[in-house]
């Protein structure tokens, strides 16, 4: 059997991407689906750490927001990280996966803080660790979280499991003509202004030379083919 690429992976998943075809919220049949493709990787043997996004149900720049002071707004976006990273814990439960929350903001009855050195000692342990309320920080996204969660416990590779199968020339869902990269430098992704991501977690990434793969969250399959280093999706490197 051939072995995984990779022994340690920061995935980041996105929150949007949990409402599946409702209009908000977390649809059941998605969550289930995407907890099944982190069930197979598992059982590979890849030590597994999870950021997830929390679009679904609030985001400090979305249009209901507005008015709002920005931090505030923000906050209210981290928080619903947490509700997120609750479900997923939970679906994953289910699914006979041992998963560990640990939040950036102190919610201790709720959930246990982020302590890095017990975060490690989870992944070694072989259980998923799954990071809520983003960095912590208003400001910035739950993609950044990726990058400074990756960078913190060694991942090899931070995976933005995502609606769109890579990175584009422009946004394919504007720009029907856009067409995919293979690969594309972490300069090039910043100067062309690709915003699939921050301008802050690709440069905290390419700081820390830590590679990103974009690829589709809806592809059946396409997870376990990242793991073991099939061509899929995009590759963002130095
Ligand atoms: N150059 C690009 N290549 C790919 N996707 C892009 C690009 N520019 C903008 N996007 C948009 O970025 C989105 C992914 O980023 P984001 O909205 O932050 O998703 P997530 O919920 O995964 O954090 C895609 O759905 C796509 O519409
Ligand atoms: O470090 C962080 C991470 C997230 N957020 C807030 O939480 C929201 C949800 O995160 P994000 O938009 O990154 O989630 P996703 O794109 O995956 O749905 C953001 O819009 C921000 O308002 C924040 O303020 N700081």
């Amino acid at each position: 059997m051939t072995k995984p690429a990779y022994q340690r992976v920061l995935l980041k998943l996105s929150g949007e991407a949990l409402m599946g075809d409702d209009p908000f919220g977390i649809n059941r049949a998605t969550i289930e689906r995407m907890v099944a493709d982190v069930a197979e990787v598992q059982k590979l043997g890849v030590e597994l750490a999870v950021v997830i996004g929390g679009g679904n149900i609030f985001r400090g720049v979305a249009p209901g927001a507005q008015g709002m002071d920005r931090a505030t707004a923000d906050y209210m976006g981290m928080l619903a990280t947490v509700m997120n990273a609750l479900a997923l814990a939970d679906a994953m439960r289910q699914q006979g996966i041992t998963a560990r929350v640990m939040s950036a903001i102190g919610i201790e009855q709720v959930v246990e803080p982020y302590v890095r050195p017990k975060a490690l000692q989870y992944l070694e342990e072989g259980k998923v660790v799954v990071f809520a309320a983003g960095t912590g920080n208003p400001f910035f996204t739950t993609d950044t979280a990726a990058a400074l969660r990756g960078s913190e416990i060694s991942a090899e590779i931070v995976l933005k499991a995502t609606k769109v199968d890579g990175v584009y020339t422009a946004d394919p869902k504007k720009d029907p003509h856009a067409t995919r990269y293979e690969s594309i430098s972490f300069d090039e992704a910043i100067s062309k202004h690709l915003a699939v991501m921050d301008a802050t977690a690709f440069a905290l990434c390419r700081d820390q030379k830590l590679p990103i793969k974009v690829f589709s969250i809806v592809k059946p399959g396409a997870l376990k083919r990242v793991i073991m280093g099939e061509d899929e999706g995009t590759l963002v490197h130095v």
